[in-house]
C-alpha cells in the first residue's frame, strides 16, 4: 500500500505516458520524429518516382531491382502503401503527426492536446482523401485507393450530389469545430477589410485633389487678378473651403459611417475577439506549457508512506466472539420477553468496538416501548454504552448497540490504506475510522463544511484531531492545503511545528505558527476574515462561484496572476480548546468565527472546533447554527449530548474514540481511528525533512482593534520610541506595525500603540484593513519640521 501511495504521489507530480521517465521519453520521442521524417521524405519522393517504381513494387525483396525513391525500396513501398493504396497525398499529414508526436514526447509536452491533434489530423486526412477521390478521381495518387473506394461506395448509395453534400458538411465541421471559423468571422474579416480600404481611399483622395488645386492656383498671380477675378477668387476660395469642408465633412461622415458601422461590428468583434483571444491565449499557453501546476515549487515532495503508521490490529482484524454474541442475544431476547415484547428476528453486525443487534419485534409492538427499556436492557446486559436506535433510519428495524468485551483498535494505518480513502475524489478527504459494519468511513471536510467536536476529557478528541490532520497530510500536497492551528493547551499540536513551512499558515511577523496565545487568536481570526473577503473578491473577478471552479480556471491559465489571481489553497482552521477561548475572549472570538462559518465555505476556509465543555455558553446558538457537522465523543451528561448533537446518545458512548457523527440528519456511530503521538511525530519528521517553502503561508496582516480606539494625541504620553518609530516609518514610507515590530524589536501591542500615536500626530493615515497605512510625511526633513512645530 505504501508503494501505491508513492506511485500515486509520483503520478500526481507528473503526467507521465505509460509511466515513462524523462530519458525514455527522449529516446522514444526521437524515434517517432525520425520515423515521421522518413515517411515524409518517402512520400515526397514517391510523388515523382511512383510511376517508375510502380511496376516493381511487388519485388521489394529482390535486391537486383533498384528503386528511384530517395529511401529506396523502403520509401517506395511506404509511399505505395500509404499514398497509392491508402489515403493519397493526405498521407503527408500522417507523417507530420508522427513527427509531432515525437516532438511532444521529446519536449515532454501535454499529451491531451496531442490526442486532439491526432483526432483532427486523421479527420482532415479523411476529408482530403474523400474530397480528392471525388474531384480528382483520374489521379489515383491524390485521393488514394481509400478516397476512390469511399467515393465509389458513396456514389452508389447517395449519388454524386449526396457525396458532394457530405464532403461539404464534413469540411464545415472541421472549419467550425477545429479552426473555430464561423460565418461571423468571415463577414467581420470582409467588413474590416472594406473599412480599411475606405479609410485608405479617404486618406489618399484629398491629398490628390489638394495637389491638383494647388496646380490651378499657381497659374494665377495676384497681379493678374481683376475685381471680377477677385470676386471669382473669393468664390473659388469659398468653394475651396467648402470643398475642403465638404471633404472633411465627407471624411467625418465616412469616418462616422465606418465608425458607426465598425462600432456595431467592432463592439461585437472586440468582445468576441477578446474572449476568444484570452481563451486562445490560455489554450496556447496550456498547449505549450501544460496546465498550471501548483505543486511545481515542491515538485519533488513525497507523501509520507503508510509504513510510518503502526498497525495495532496486526492483520487480525476484528475477532468475532461467538459465545459473547450468543450470550448478548439471549439476554436481549430475555429482557424484552420480560416486558412482553416478542422478537420476530434478530441479526448481529460486529463492528470494531460495538456490535449492533438488529431486531424486528413481533407485529403490534410499539417502538417507544422498546426505547423506554434502554436502561433495563443495559442493566441486564451489565454493559456500559448501550444505545438503542429505534427505528434504524431506512431499515425498519430496531438497533441495539452493545459494546464488545474486547474492543479492537482501529488503526490509522488500516483506514488510511483502505481503497475508499486512497481513491477518494474529495477536496479534503478525512478517514475518520470505521462504522458499525466495520467499513472505513471517509468524509469530505469541504462538504461539511465546518466541524464541531466535543467530548469530555480523555475520550479521544485530540486523537480525533490528529486523525483529521494526518488524513489531510496523506492526501494533500502542501500547495493544496494550509492549516491554521490554535492550541491553547500548548502541547497537543506542537508536533505540527515541524511542518510549518510546508503546511501551516500564520500572520506576518509572528514567530510561532501554532497559536497558543488567545489575543493572537483574535487577530488570526480577523485576518482570516480579511483573507475571506479578498478571496471573494478574486472569485467575483474570475466570475466563478467557488474555490474549486476558481482553481480549475486558474490551472487552465485563464486567470492572469498579474491581476492579483493566485492559486488558492484550502485553509483549515483547527481550534483545540474552544471553551477556553470563548471564556477569555467572548464576542471578539465568536463574531469572526460565526462570520467565517457563515461565509467561508465557498472560498475554501473550513473550521474545526473542539471543546471539552459543550455547554450552551460555549457552543452558542450562533455557532451551532453554522456548524451542521458535529462529532461527539463521550460526554458526561445527556444535556451535553443534546447541546452538541441535538440528540442524546453521546453520554452512553464507551470512550476511547467511540463517537457519534452527524452531518445534519442521521447520527452515525463510529469508532475513531487511533493515531498515536509517535506516529504523528514520524509523519511530521518525514515531511519536515523535505524541501519546504521559504516561509509559512502568509495570512493578511490585521491590525488589532486598539487602532480603532480614540486617538491619543497627548505628547507626554507618547512611547519612548515614538521618534525612532516615526523615523523608521518615514524612511521606509510604509505605515505598518509589523515593520516597527521588526525594526525596533517590539511586541505586537506596543507597535500597534505607536502606530496609533503616529496617526494622531498626522504621520500616518488611518487604518485601511489589510493594507499598510499611508505615510503622510514625505521625508525626514518634513518629519523634523513637523515634530519641531508640535
Ligand atoms: N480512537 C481511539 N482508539 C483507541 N484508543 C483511543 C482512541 N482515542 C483515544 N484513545 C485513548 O484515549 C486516550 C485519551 O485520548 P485523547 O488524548 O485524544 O483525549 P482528549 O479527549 O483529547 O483528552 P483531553 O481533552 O484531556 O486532551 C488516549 O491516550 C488513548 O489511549
Amino acid at each position: 500500500m505504501a508503494k501505491s501511495k508513492t506511485t500515486k504521489s509520483k503520478s500526481k507530480s507528473k503526467s507521465s505516458l505509460f509511466g515513462l521517465n524523462q530519458r525514455q521519453k527522449i529516446v522514444l520521442g526521437s524515434f517517432f520524429f525520425f520515423v515521421g521524417l522518413a515517411l515524409f521524405i518517402s512520400f515526397l519522393s514517391f510523388i515523382w518516382t511512383w510511376q517508375a517504381d510502380h511496376s516493381t513494387i511487388n519485388e521489394v525483396f529482390n535486391r537486383d531491382i533498384p528503386s528511384k525513391n530517395l529511401l529506396s525500396k523502403f520509401g517506395a513501398y511506404l509511399g505505395h502503401f500509404f499514398i497509392y493504396k491508402g489515403i493519397g497525398i493526405a498521407a503527408f499529414n500522417f507523417s507530420i503527426l508522427v513527427m509531432m508526436s515525437g516532438l511532444y514526447l521529446f519536449l515532454n509536452l501535454k499529451q491531451i492536446s496531442l490526442a486532439k491533434r491526432w483526432f483532427w489530423g486523421l479527420y482532415l486526412m479523411l476529408i482530403i482523401s474523400i474530397g480528392l477521390g471525388f474531384f480528382a478521381s483520374s489521379h489515383p495518387v491524390l485521393g488514394g485507393m481509400i478516397g476512390y473506394e469511399l467515393n465509389d461506395i458513396a456514389a452508389d448509395f447517395i449519388g454524386k450530389t449526396g457525396t458532394i453534400l457530405v464532403i461539404c458538411f464534413l469540411f464545415i465541421i472541421y472549419l467550425v469545430v477545429r479552426l473555430k471559423i464561423t460565418p461571423k468571422h468571415i463577414t467581420n474579416l470582409f467588413r474590416s477589410k472594406a473599412v480599411a480600404e475606405d479609410l485608405q481611399d479617404l486618406k489618399t483622395e484629398p491629398e490628390q485633389k489638394d495637389a491638383e488645386e494647388l496646380k490651378v492656383e499657381t497659374n494665377f498671380t495676384e497681379k493678374d487678378k481683376t475685381p471680377a477675378d477677385q470676386a471669382n477668387d473669393a468664390e473659388i476660395e469659398n468653394a475651396f473651403v467648402l470643398n475642403n469642408e465638404d471633404k472633411s465633412f465627407d471624411k467625418q461622415e465616412n469616418n462616422n459611417i465606418s465608425n458607426s458601422e465598425s462600432d456595431e461590428v467592432k463592439m461585437e468583434v472586440e468582445t468576441t475577439n477578446e474572449d476568444e483571444e484570452v481563451d486562445e491565449k490560455s489554450q496556447k499557453i496550456v498547449e505549450n506549457f501544460g496546465e498550471f501546476d501548483p505543486t511545481l515549487e515542491l515538485k519533488n515532495f513525497k507523501f509520507p508512506s503508510l509504513d510510518l503508521l503502526k498497525d495495532y490490529t496486526k492483520g487480525t482484524g476484528i475477532t468475532i466472539n461467538e459465545k459473547e454474541l450468543e450470550q448478548n442475544k439471549n439476554k436481549i431476547v430475555e429482557t424484552l420477553n420480560n416486558y412482553k415484547i416478542g422478537i420476530a428476528q434478530i441479526k448481529a453486525t460486529v463492528g470494531p468496538t460495538v456490535t449492533l443487534y438488529e431486531i424486528i419485534p413481533d407485529a403490534g409492538i410499539r417502538i417507544s416501548k422498546i426505547k423506554n427499556l434502554e436502561d433495563d436492557i443495559a442493566l441486564s446486559l451489565s454493559a456500559l454504552g448501550i444505545r438503542i436506535i429505534a427505528p434504524i433510519p431506512g431499515k425498519g428495524t430496531i438497533g441495539i448497540e452493545v459494546p464488545s468485551q474486547k474492543p479492537s483498535i482501529v488503526s490509522m494505518k488500516s483506514v488510511a490504506s483502505s481503497s475508499k480513502f486512497q481513491n477518494a475524489e474529495m477536496a479534503l478527504p478525512i478517514a475518520f475510522g470505521k462504522n458499525i459494519s466495520n467499513e472505513t468511513f471517509v468524509v469530505d471536510l469541504a462538504k461539511m463544511p465546518h466541524l464541531l467536536m466535543a467530548g469530555a476529557t480523555g475520550q479521544g478528541k485530540s486523537v480525533g484531531l490528529n486523525v483529521i490532520l494526518t488524513s489531510l497530510l496523506y492526501q494533500k500536497h502542501p500547495a493544496e492545503v494550509k492549516f491554521v492551528l490554535v492550541d491553547p493547551k500548548k502541547v497537543e499540536l506542537t508536533l505540527f511545528n515541524k511542518i510549518e513551512r510546508h503546511y501551516l499558515a500564520k500572520l506576518p511577523d509572528t514567530e510561532e505558527a501554532i497559536i497558543t496565545d488567545n489575543t493572537k487568536v483574535i487577530n488570526t481570526l480577523n485576518s482570516l476574515c480579511i483573507e475571506m473577503d479578498a478571496r471573494y473578491e478574486l472569485l467575483k473577478k474570475a466570475m466563478v462561484r467557488n474555490i474549486r471552479e476558481y482553481n480549475v480556471k486558474f490551472k487552465a491559465r485563464k486567470l492572469n496572476p498579474e491581476n492579483g489571481h493566485r492559486f488558492l489553497p484550502y485553509i483549515v482552521l483547527v481550534v483545540d480548546e474552544f471553551a477556553d477561548l470563548i471564556m477569555t475572549a467572548g464576542k471578539e472570538v465568536e463574531t469572526p468565527i460565526a462570520r467565517l462559518a457563515q461565509l467561508a465555505r465557498a472560498i475554501g476556509i473550513h473550521l474545526i472546533i473542539a471543546t471539552q465543555r459543550p455547554s450552551v455558553n460555549v457552543i452558542t446558538g450562533m455557532i451551532k447554527a453554522n456548524f451542521p457537522a458535529r462529532i461527539a465523543f463521550r460526554v458526561t451528561s445527556k444535556i451535553d449530548s443534546r447541546t452538541i448533537l441535538d440528540a442524546g446518545g453521546a453520554d452512553q458512548l464507551i470512550g476511547r474514540g467511540d463517537m457519534l457523527f452527524t452531518q445534519g440528519n442521521e447520527v452515525i456511530r463510529l469508532q475513531c481511528a487511533f493515531v498515536d503521538t509517535p506516529e504523528v511525530e514520524k509523519i511530521t519528521d518525514f515531511i519536515g525533512s523535505q524541501k519546504a517553502y521559504p516561509e509559512a503561508y502568509q495570512l493578511p496582516e490585521y491590525v488589532g482593534e486598539e487602532s480603532k480606539s480614540p486617538l491619543d494625541n497627548s505628547i507626554e504620553d507618547r512611547d519612548k520610541l515614538f521618534n525612532d518609530a516615526a523615523e523608521v516609518i518615514v524612511t521606509a514610507q510604509q505605515g505598518s506595525a509589523s515593520l516597527l515590530q521588526r525594526k525596533l524589536k517590539l511586541g505586537y501591542n506596543r507597535a500597534g500603540r505607536i502606530i496609533d500615536q503616529l496617526e494622531a500626530a498626522g504621520i500616518v493615515g488611518p487604518f485601511e484593513g489589510s493594507k499598510a497605512r499611508q505615510v503622510l510625511v514625505p521625508d525626514m526633513n518634513a518629519l523634523n519640521e513637523l515634530l519641531k512645530n508640535e
